[in-house]
Protein backbone atom coordinates (compact mmCIF):
# COMPACT_ATOMS: atom_id res chain seq x y z
CA UNK A 1 0.00 0.00 0.00
CA UNK A 2 3.01 2.49 0.85
CA UNK A 3 4.54 1.66 -2.42
CA UNK A 4 1.20 2.27 -4.48
CA UNK A 5 0.12 5.67 -2.54
CA UNK A 6 3.70 7.20 -2.96
CA UNK A 7 3.94 6.26 -6.55
CA UNK A 8 -0.21 6.90 -7.35
CA UNK A 9 1.03 10.45 -5.80
CA UNK A 10 3.90 11.02 -7.79
CA UNK A 11 1.49 10.18 -11.23
CA UNK A 12 -1.76 12.29 -9.63
CA UNK A 13 -0.22 15.28 -8.07
CA UNK A 14 3.91 15.10 -8.66
CA UNK A 15 4.32 14.60 -5.21
CA UNK A 16 6.18 11.75 -2.74
CA UNK A 17 4.52 11.24 0.35
CA UNK A 18 7.49 9.09 0.91
CA UNK A 19 5.59 6.46 3.04
CA UNK A 20 7.65 3.66 1.69
CA UNK A 21 11.02 5.35 3.15
CA UNK A 22 13.14 3.50 5.83
CA UNK A 23 11.30 3.72 9.26
CA UNK A 24 7.95 3.85 7.32
CA UNK A 25 6.73 6.59 8.91
CA UNK A 26 2.93 7.46 9.65
CA UNK A 27 1.74 9.83 7.64
CA UNK A 28 -1.66 11.41 8.82
CA UNK A 29 -2.67 12.41 5.17
CA UNK A 30 -2.47 8.48 4.24
CA UNK A 31 -3.92 7.16 7.39
CA UNK A 32 -6.83 9.82 7.28
CA UNK A 33 -7.01 8.10 3.47
CA UNK A 34 -7.61 4.65 4.67
CA UNK A 35 -9.99 5.59 7.61
CA UNK A 36 -12.32 7.48 5.76
CA UNK A 37 -11.91 4.22 3.18
CA UNK A 38 -13.25 2.44 5.85
CA UNK A 39 -15.92 4.26 7.68
CA UNK A 40 -17.46 4.97 4.27
CA UNK A 41 -18.13 0.94 3.88
CA UNK A 42 -19.58 1.23 6.86
CA UNK A 43 -22.42 3.12 5.73
CA UNK A 44 -23.49 0.11 3.69
CA UNK A 45 -24.59 -1.32 7.31
CA UNK A 46 -25.42 1.59 9.17
CA UNK A 47 -28.79 2.84 8.97
CA UNK A 48 -28.29 5.43 11.04
CA UNK A 49 -25.54 7.27 9.10
CA UNK A 50 -27.63 10.42 7.40
CA UNK A 51 -28.83 11.05 11.17
CA UNK A 52 -24.88 10.82 12.29
CA UNK A 53 -24.00 12.84 9.41
CA UNK A 54 -26.35 15.52 10.77
CA UNK A 55 -25.42 15.84 14.32
CA UNK A 56 -21.71 15.04 13.29
CA UNK A 57 -21.76 11.92 15.77
CA UNK A 58 -19.73 9.02 15.87
CA UNK A 59 -18.07 7.38 13.09
CA UNK A 60 -19.53 10.12 10.49
CA UNK A 61 -17.61 13.18 12.68
CA UNK A 62 -14.28 10.86 12.69
CA UNK A 63 -14.99 10.68 8.69
CA UNK A 64 -15.71 14.17 8.28
CA UNK A 65 -12.40 15.07 10.45
CA UNK A 66 -10.81 12.65 8.38
CA UNK A 67 -11.85 14.16 4.85
CA UNK A 68 -10.75 17.49 6.08
CA UNK A 69 -7.13 15.83 6.35
CA UNK A 70 -7.21 14.77 2.85
CA UNK A 71 -9.07 18.08 1.86
CA UNK A 72 -6.15 20.49 3.32
CA UNK A 73 -3.16 18.14 2.32
CA UNK A 74 -4.26 17.63 -1.30
CA UNK A 75 -5.98 21.81 -1.78
CA UNK A 76 -2.19 22.75 0.03
CA UNK A 77 -0.85 20.57 -3.11
CA UNK A 78 -3.16 22.57 -5.56
CA UNK A 79 -2.71 26.15 -4.03
CA UNK A 80 1.64 25.44 -4.04
CA UNK A 81 1.50 24.08 -7.75
CA UNK A 82 -0.79 27.27 -8.70
CA UNK A 83 1.67 29.72 -7.67
CA UNK A 84 4.36 27.65 -9.47
CA UNK A 85 2.34 27.89 -12.27
CA UNK A 86 1.44 31.49 -11.98
CA UNK A 87 5.17 32.61 -11.22
CA UNK A 88 6.47 29.91 -14.51
CA UNK A 89 4.15 29.31 -16.68
CA UNK A 90 5.19 25.72 -16.84
CA UNK A 91 4.34 23.69 -19.84
CA UNK A 92 2.63 20.44 -18.89
CA UNK A 93 5.01 18.55 -20.52
CA UNK A 94 7.76 19.81 -17.91
CA UNK A 95 5.95 18.69 -15.23
CA UNK A 96 3.71 15.06 -16.06
CA UNK A 97 2.24 14.35 -13.53
CA UNK A 98 -1.86 14.64 -13.63
CA UNK A 99 -2.76 17.61 -11.57
CA UNK A 100 -0.11 19.95 -13.81
CA UNK A 101 -1.68 18.37 -17.26
CA UNK A 102 -5.48 19.52 -15.57
CA UNK A 103 -4.03 22.34 -14.45
CA UNK A 104 -2.59 23.73 -18.14
CA UNK A 105 -5.64 23.02 -19.91
CA UNK A 106 -9.38 24.21 -20.06
CA UNK A 107 -12.03 22.50 -19.03
CA UNK A 108 -15.26 21.90 -21.34
CA UNK A 109 -16.37 25.33 -20.91
CA UNK A 110 -13.23 26.96 -21.88
CA UNK A 111 -12.34 27.84 -18.22
CA UNK A 112 -9.70 27.01 -15.46
CA UNK A 113 -10.59 23.85 -13.60
CA UNK A 114 -11.71 24.85 -9.94
CA UNK A 115 -9.52 23.95 -6.84
CA UNK A 116 -12.82 21.00 -6.32
CA UNK A 117 -12.35 19.81 -9.49
CA UNK A 118 -8.69 19.26 -9.54
CA UNK A 119 -8.72 18.05 -6.03
CA UNK A 120 -11.65 15.28 -7.60
CA UNK A 121 -9.56 14.46 -10.18
CA UNK A 122 -6.54 13.26 -7.91
CA UNK A 123 -8.41 11.40 -5.59
CA UNK A 124 -10.81 9.37 -7.85
CA UNK A 125 -7.14 8.29 -9.46
CA UNK A 126 -5.85 7.27 -5.91
CA UNK A 127 -8.61 5.63 -5.27
CA UNK A 128 -8.51 3.84 -8.40
CA UNK A 129 -4.83 3.45 -8.32
CA UNK A 130 -3.71 2.36 -5.09
CA UNK A 131 -5.29 -0.27 -3.42
CA UNK A 132 -5.95 -2.22 -6.57
CA UNK A 133 -2.68 -2.33 -7.78
CA UNK A 134 -1.34 -3.35 -4.18
CA UNK A 135 -4.05 -6.20 -3.78
CA UNK A 136 -3.11 -7.83 -6.77
CA UNK A 137 0.51 -7.80 -5.92
CA UNK A 138 -0.36 -9.21 -2.64
CA UNK A 139 -2.69 -12.17 -4.04
CA UNK A 140 -0.18 -12.71 -6.84
CA UNK A 141 2.06 -13.15 -4.12
CA UNK A 142 0.41 -15.48 -2.35
CA UNK A 143 0.11 -17.80 -5.21
CA UNK A 144 3.79 -17.34 -5.94
CA UNK A 145 4.43 -18.79 -2.15
CA UNK A 146 2.57 -21.94 -3.30
CA UNK A 147 4.11 -21.44 -6.90
CA UNK A 148 7.64 -21.93 -6.29
CA UNK A 149 8.44 -23.38 -10.06
CA UNK A 150 6.28 -20.37 -11.26
CA UNK A 151 9.15 -18.24 -9.52
CA UNK A 152 11.55 -20.48 -11.19
CA UNK A 153 9.98 -19.31 -14.82
CA UNK A 154 9.42 -15.98 -13.99
CA UNK A 155 13.68 -15.96 -13.22
CA UNK A 156 14.26 -17.61 -16.14
CA UNK A 157 12.16 -15.59 -18.23
CA UNK A 158 13.88 -12.56 -17.07
CA UNK A 159 17.64 -13.88 -17.71
CA UNK A 160 16.71 -14.86 -21.07
CA UNK A 161 15.05 -11.61 -21.94
CA UNK A 162 17.74 -9.31 -20.61
CA UNK A 163 19.63 -12.05 -22.03
CA UNK A 164 23.83 -11.44 -21.72
CA UNK A 165 23.13 -7.93 -20.68
CA UNK A 166 22.45 -6.37 -23.97
CA UNK A 167 19.67 -4.13 -23.17
CA UNK A 168 19.85 -0.22 -21.67
CA UNK A 169 17.18 1.87 -20.46
CA UNK A 170 15.21 3.84 -22.84
CA UNK A 171 16.18 7.11 -22.88
CA UNK A 172 12.46 8.39 -23.90
CA UNK A 173 8.93 7.13 -25.54
CA UNK A 174 10.68 6.78 -28.81
CA UNK A 175 12.94 4.55 -27.89
CA UNK A 176 10.81 1.99 -26.72
CA UNK A 177 10.07 0.18 -29.77
CA UNK A 178 13.63 0.62 -31.12
CA UNK A 179 16.41 -2.01 -31.41
CA UNK A 180 17.78 -3.33 -28.07
CA UNK A 181 21.09 -1.47 -27.21
CA UNK A 182 24.29 -2.50 -25.43
CA UNK A 183 24.89 -1.56 -21.75
CA UNK A 184 28.47 -1.85 -19.39
CA UNK A 185 26.68 -4.48 -17.50
CA UNK A 186 27.63 -8.06 -18.02
CA UNK A 187 25.12 -10.01 -15.94
CA UNK A 188 22.54 -9.73 -14.62
CA UNK A 189 23.59 -12.23 -11.49
CA UNK A 190 25.49 -9.74 -10.40
CA UNK A 191 24.08 -5.91 -10.82
CA UNK A 192 22.92 -4.12 -7.87
CA UNK A 193 19.34 -3.05 -7.17
CA UNK A 194 19.95 -0.13 -9.72
CA UNK A 195 21.88 -1.34 -12.30
CA UNK A 196 18.81 -3.97 -12.39
CA UNK A 197 16.01 -1.96 -12.26
CA UNK A 198 17.55 0.45 -14.82
CA UNK A 199 17.56 -2.68 -16.91
CA UNK A 200 13.63 -2.65 -16.53
CA UNK A 201 12.23 -0.86 -19.51
CA UNK A 202 9.13 -0.88 -20.80
CA UNK A 203 10.52 -2.53 -23.91
CA UNK A 204 12.11 -5.16 -22.06
CA UNK A 205 9.33 -5.82 -19.53
CA UNK A 206 7.08 -5.93 -22.93
CA UNK A 207 8.71 -9.03 -23.74
CA UNK A 208 7.94 -10.83 -20.42
CA UNK A 209 5.42 -12.64 -21.13
CA UNK A 210 4.88 -15.18 -18.86
CA UNK A 211 5.26 -12.58 -16.20
CA UNK A 212 2.07 -10.87 -17.91
CA UNK A 213 0.89 -14.03 -17.69
CA UNK A 214 1.06 -14.44 -13.85
CA UNK A 215 -0.14 -10.96 -12.91
CA UNK A 216 -3.11 -11.64 -15.56
CA UNK A 217 -4.42 -15.58 -13.65
CA UNK A 218 -4.23 -13.91 -10.14
CA UNK A 219 -6.62 -10.85 -11.54
CA UNK A 220 -8.64 -14.06 -12.54
CA UNK A 221 -8.82 -15.42 -9.58
CA UNK A 222 -8.39 -12.21 -7.38
CA UNK A 223 -9.76 -9.36 -9.20
CA UNK A 224 -9.35 -6.39 -6.94
CA UNK A 225 -12.55 -5.16 -8.12
CA UNK A 226 -15.13 -8.43 -7.37
CA UNK A 227 -18.02 -7.27 -7.68
CA UNK A 228 -19.27 -4.45 -9.86
CA UNK A 229 -22.56 -2.56 -9.70
CA UNK A 230 -24.38 -0.23 -12.34
CA UNK A 231 -27.42 1.55 -12.45
CA UNK A 232 -29.54 1.45 -15.93
CA UNK A 233 -29.98 5.12 -17.47
CA UNK A 234 -32.50 3.38 -19.49
CA UNK A 235 -35.12 0.83 -20.32
CA UNK A 236 -32.94 -2.11 -21.96
CA UNK A 237 -32.96 -5.82 -22.83
CA UNK A 238 -30.01 -8.15 -22.59
CA UNK A 239 -29.06 -10.39 -25.28
CA UNK A 240 -30.79 -13.66 -23.26
CA UNK A 241 -34.46 -11.06 -23.30
CA UNK A 242 -34.22 -10.15 -19.88
CA UNK A 243 -35.76 -7.12 -19.31
CA UNK A 244 -33.96 -3.89 -17.67
CA UNK A 245 -35.71 -1.07 -16.39
CA UNK A 246 -34.10 2.27 -15.87
CA UNK A 247 -32.72 2.96 -12.37
CA UNK A 248 -32.65 -0.81 -12.09
CA UNK A 249 -29.67 -2.14 -10.26
CA UNK A 250 -27.24 -4.41 -12.12
CA UNK A 251 -24.21 -5.94 -10.58
CA UNK A 252 -21.91 -8.44 -12.05
CA UNK A 253 -19.09 -10.55 -9.98
CA UNK A 254 -15.72 -10.59 -11.84
CA UNK A 255 -15.03 -12.72 -8.58
CA UNK A 256 -17.30 -15.58 -10.21
CA UNK A 257 -16.57 -15.23 -13.52
CA UNK A 258 -12.89 -15.85 -12.90
CA UNK A 259 -13.83 -19.23 -11.17
CA UNK A 260 -16.35 -20.55 -13.53
CA UNK A 261 -15.35 -23.84 -15.24
CA UNK A 262 -17.62 -23.13 -18.49
CA UNK A 263 -15.70 -20.46 -19.07
CA UNK A 264 -12.58 -21.07 -18.14
CA UNK A 265 -12.57 -25.30 -18.36
CA UNK A 266 -12.19 -27.78 -15.85
CA UNK A 267 -8.99 -26.43 -14.17
CA UNK A 268 -10.38 -23.03 -13.57
CA UNK A 269 -10.17 -22.79 -9.71
CA UNK A 270 -6.01 -23.34 -10.20
CA UNK A 271 -3.64 -21.29 -10.59
CA UNK A 272 -1.91 -21.41 -14.14
CA UNK A 273 -0.68 -18.92 -16.17
CA UNK A 274 0.19 -21.32 -19.10
CA UNK A 275 -3.51 -20.71 -19.53
CA UNK A 276 -2.38 -17.58 -21.45
CA UNK A 277 0.17 -18.53 -23.59
CA UNK A 278 0.58 -20.00 -26.58
CA UNK A 279 3.75 -20.94 -28.18
CA UNK A 280 5.70 -18.41 -24.95
CA UNK A 281 3.38 -15.91 -25.94
CA UNK A 282 0.54 -13.90 -23.71
CA UNK A 283 -2.76 -14.42 -25.73
CA UNK A 284 -4.93 -11.87 -24.64
CA UNK A 285 -8.75 -12.89 -23.74
CA UNK A 286 -12.21 -10.58 -24.23
CA UNK A 287 -12.18 -8.15 -21.37
CA UNK A 288 -16.05 -9.23 -21.27
CA UNK A 289 -14.29 -12.14 -20.29
CA UNK A 290 -11.69 -11.61 -17.50
CA UNK A 291 -13.69 -8.55 -16.30
CA UNK A 292 -11.07 -7.56 -13.87
CA UNK A 293 -10.57 -4.12 -15.32
CA UNK A 294 -14.27 -4.01 -16.87
CA UNK A 295 -14.86 -3.79 -20.42
CA UNK A 296 -16.36 -1.50 -23.00
CA UNK A 297 -16.35 2.81 -22.64
CA UNK A 298 -15.34 2.88 -19.04
CA UNK A 299 -12.85 -0.19 -18.86
CA UNK A 300 -9.82 0.78 -16.34
CA UNK A 301 -8.03 3.80 -17.31
CA UNK A 302 -4.96 2.50 -15.34
CA UNK A 303 -4.27 -0.90 -17.29
CA UNK A 304 -0.93 -0.57 -18.60
CA UNK A 305 0.56 1.73 -16.06
CA UNK A 306 -0.59 -1.26 -13.17
CA UNK A 307 0.92 -3.92 -15.49
CA UNK A 308 4.28 -2.10 -15.89
CA UNK A 309 4.21 -1.09 -11.58
CA UNK A 310 3.28 -4.80 -10.98
CA UNK A 311 6.07 -6.39 -13.12
CA UNK A 312 8.82 -3.73 -11.69
CA UNK A 313 7.88 -4.44 -8.70
CA UNK A 314 7.80 -7.98 -8.88
CA UNK A 315 10.81 -8.55 -10.40
CA UNK A 316 12.89 -6.35 -8.00
CA UNK A 317 11.20 -8.53 -5.13
CA UNK A 318 11.90 -12.19 -6.79
CA UNK A 319 15.47 -11.50 -8.14
CA UNK A 320 17.02 -10.33 -4.30
CA UNK A 321 14.66 -11.38 -2.02
CA UNK A 322 13.07 -15.44 -1.18
CA UNK A 323 9.33 -14.93 0.09
CA UNK A 324 8.00 -18.32 2.14
CA UNK A 325 4.27 -17.99 3.47
CA UNK A 326 4.35 -17.60 7.62
CA UNK A 327 2.57 -20.55 8.81
CA UNK A 328 -0.50 -18.51 10.50
CA UNK A 329 -0.90 -16.30 7.09
CA UNK A 330 -4.63 -18.03 6.27
CA UNK A 331 -5.05 -15.75 2.70
CA UNK A 332 -8.67 -15.50 3.26
CA UNK A 333 -10.98 -12.35 2.19
CA UNK A 334 -12.00 -9.20 3.10
CA UNK A 335 -14.64 -7.89 1.86
CA UNK A 336 -14.90 -4.79 0.88
CA UNK A 337 -15.35 -2.48 -2.02
CA UNK A 338 -11.78 -3.98 -2.92
CA UNK A 339 -10.41 -7.94 -1.98
CA UNK A 340 -8.51 -6.99 1.11
CA UNK A 341 -6.48 -10.27 2.47
CA UNK A 342 -7.64 -10.02 5.92
CA UNK A 343 -4.32 -9.34 8.17
CA UNK A 344 -2.54 -9.26 5.25
CA UNK A 345 0.14 -11.49 3.26
CA UNK A 346 2.28 -12.98 6.11
CA UNK A 347 6.11 -14.00 4.99
CA UNK A 348 9.20 -14.73 5.82
CA UNK A 349 11.36 -12.65 3.56
CA UNK A 350 15.02 -13.68 3.03
CA UNK A 351 17.69 -11.67 1.22
CA UNK A 352 19.44 -13.78 -2.07
C1 LIG B 1 -4.54 -4.06 -10.84
C2 LIG B 1 -4.86 -2.80 -10.87
C3 LIG B 1 -6.19 -2.23 -11.27
C4 LIG B 1 -7.40 -2.85 -11.40
C5 LIG B 1 -7.74 -4.31 -11.15
C6 LIG B 1 -8.33 -1.83 -11.83
C7 LIG B 1 -9.68 -2.06 -12.07
C8 LIG B 1 -10.57 -1.08 -12.46
C9 LIG B 1 -12.00 -1.29 -12.64
C10 LIG B 1 -12.74 -2.60 -12.41
C11 LIG B 1 -12.53 -0.11 -13.04
C12 LIG B 1 -14.01 0.17 -13.32
C13 LIG B 1 -14.65 0.72 -12.06
C14 LIG B 1 -16.11 1.07 -12.26
O1 LIG B 1 -16.43 1.83 -13.16
O2 LIG B 1 -16.94 0.59 -11.49
C15 LIG B 1 -11.45 0.86 -13.12
C16 LIG B 1 -11.61 2.17 -13.50
C17 LIG B 1 -10.60 3.09 -13.50
N1 LIG B 1 -9.28 2.87 -13.21
FE1 LIG B 1 -8.45 1.10 -12.68
N2 LIG B 1 -7.67 -0.64 -11.94
C18 LIG B 1 -6.36 -0.82 -11.61
C19 LIG B 1 -5.35 0.12 -11.58
C20 LIG B 1 -5.50 1.44 -11.94
C21 LIG B 1 -4.45 2.44 -11.90
C22 LIG B 1 -2.99 2.18 -11.49
C23 LIG B 1 -5.02 3.62 -12.29
C24 LIG B 1 -4.39 4.97 -12.45
C25 LIG B 1 -3.13 5.21 -12.70
C26 LIG B 1 -6.41 3.36 -12.60
C27 LIG B 1 -7.28 4.30 -13.05
C28 LIG B 1 -8.62 4.08 -13.31
C29 LIG B 1 -9.55 5.12 -13.70
C30 LIG B 1 -9.22 6.59 -13.92
C31 LIG B 1 -10.80 4.50 -13.83
C32 LIG B 1 -12.12 5.16 -14.22
C33 LIG B 1 -12.34 5.01 -15.72
C34 LIG B 1 -13.67 5.59 -16.15
O3 LIG B 1 -14.61 5.62 -15.35
O4 LIG B 1 -13.79 6.00 -17.30
N3 LIG B 1 -6.67 2.03 -12.37
N4 LIG B 1 -10.27 0.24 -12.77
Amino acid sequence: MRLTLDSICEVGFGVDPETLSNDLPAVPFANAFDEANRLIIRRYVDILWKVKRALNLGSEARLRRCVQVVNEFIYGVIVERRAEFKETKFHHTERADLLSRFMSVPNQDGQPYSNRDLRDVIINFIIAGRDTTALTLTWLFSMLCKHPMVVKNILKEVSSVLGEQTVKPAQNCAEVDGPLQTSRIESIDNCDETEFANLLTYQALNRMSYLHACITEALRLYPAVPLETKIAVSDDIFPDGTKIKAGNFVSYVPYSMGRLEYIWGPDAMEFKPERWLKDGHFQPQSPFKLTAFQAGPRMCLGKDSAYLQMKITTLLLLKFFSFKLADDCPSKYSMMVVLYMAGGLKTLVTPL
